[in-house]
């Protein structure tokens, strides 16, 4: 059970060009693991994410949610299978600007038949003093929190992060860490990372290397270490 994927190829075309981005990926996410995806510009980790998170369809493969055949669905069974089990993380926020802090935290709750206290979700953020601010009167760190309090309150199956801590200094990168670490640990939300940052695989029960679309390594976090625990450098 998890996400599987069997022999998931994407090819990008741009008029003549052809990209191999993702080459026969094999990979199960266990249900409730911490996934951290390392490699470098280009590798393929971005592909990756969107493709196993249906936001973009693989070129060939097979891919399973639990029973669900991802593969299969069109477009519109692509939203539905998003809305009900993913929550997504980027590095840009895409915060809806006419509405306030707290408001745009309920869009988040409202897709959810079983959301989280928005109330506490906004204090584990450190956003409780700004929720009637609206963005564009935040700074980008205050932003990025207000766009992962909107998906951590959807307390979704699955949290896809990519580089969800890029634009953030290293006491708020800490919290944020610390929240997803709270997710799995109390809900045992699978969540999967994507970082460019070493220090941050050491929180991961699993990291994969990838290089040129091919998983070149996976092995387990023998010495998982709690995000406090966590010397960064
Ligand atoms: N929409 C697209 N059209 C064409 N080629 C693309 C597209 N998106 C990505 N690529 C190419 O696919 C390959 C993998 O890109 P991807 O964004 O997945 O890498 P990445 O590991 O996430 O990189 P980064 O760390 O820089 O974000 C690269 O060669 C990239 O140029």
């Amino acid at each position: 059970m998890g996400i599987v994927l069997r022999q998931v190829s994407k090819v990008y075309k741009t008029g003549e060009v052809e990209t191999s981005a993702l080459k026969d990926i094999d990979l199960t996410i266990k249900e409730g693991e911490v996934l951290i995806v390392l490699g470098p510009s280009g590798s393929g980790k971005s592909t990756l994410l969107n493709v196993m998170s249906g936001l973009d369809t693989p070129s060939a493969g097979e891919m399973y949610y639990n029973d669900l055949a991802i593969h299969k669905l069109d477009q519109r069974g692509l939203t539905k299978f998003r809305r009900k089990y993913l929550g997504f993380i980027f590095q840009q926020y895409n915060l809806l600007q006419n509405l306030s802090v707290k408001e745009n935290i309920e869009m988040g709750a409202a897709l959810s038949d079983h959301p989280l206290s928005i109330d506490e979700v906004m204090d584990a953020v450190g956003l409780t003093d700004k929720a009637k601010k609206y963005p564009s009167q935040l700074s980008g760190g205050e932003q990025q929190r207000v766009a992962i309090a909107r998906s951590v309150v959807k307390n979704p199956a699955v949290l896809f992060c990519d580089e969800p801590t890029g634009a953030l200094d290293e006491k708020t990168a800490c919290q944020v860490l610390e929240l997803l670490e709270k997710m799995n640990d109390l809900y045992h939300t699978t969540i999967v990372i994507i970082t460019h940052n070493p220090s941050i695989a050491l929180m991961g029960d699993r990291v994969i290397k990838m290089n040129s679309g091919i998983i070149h390594t996976v092995y387990e976090n023998v010495d998982k270490k709690r995000v406090g625990e966590i010397k960064w450098g």
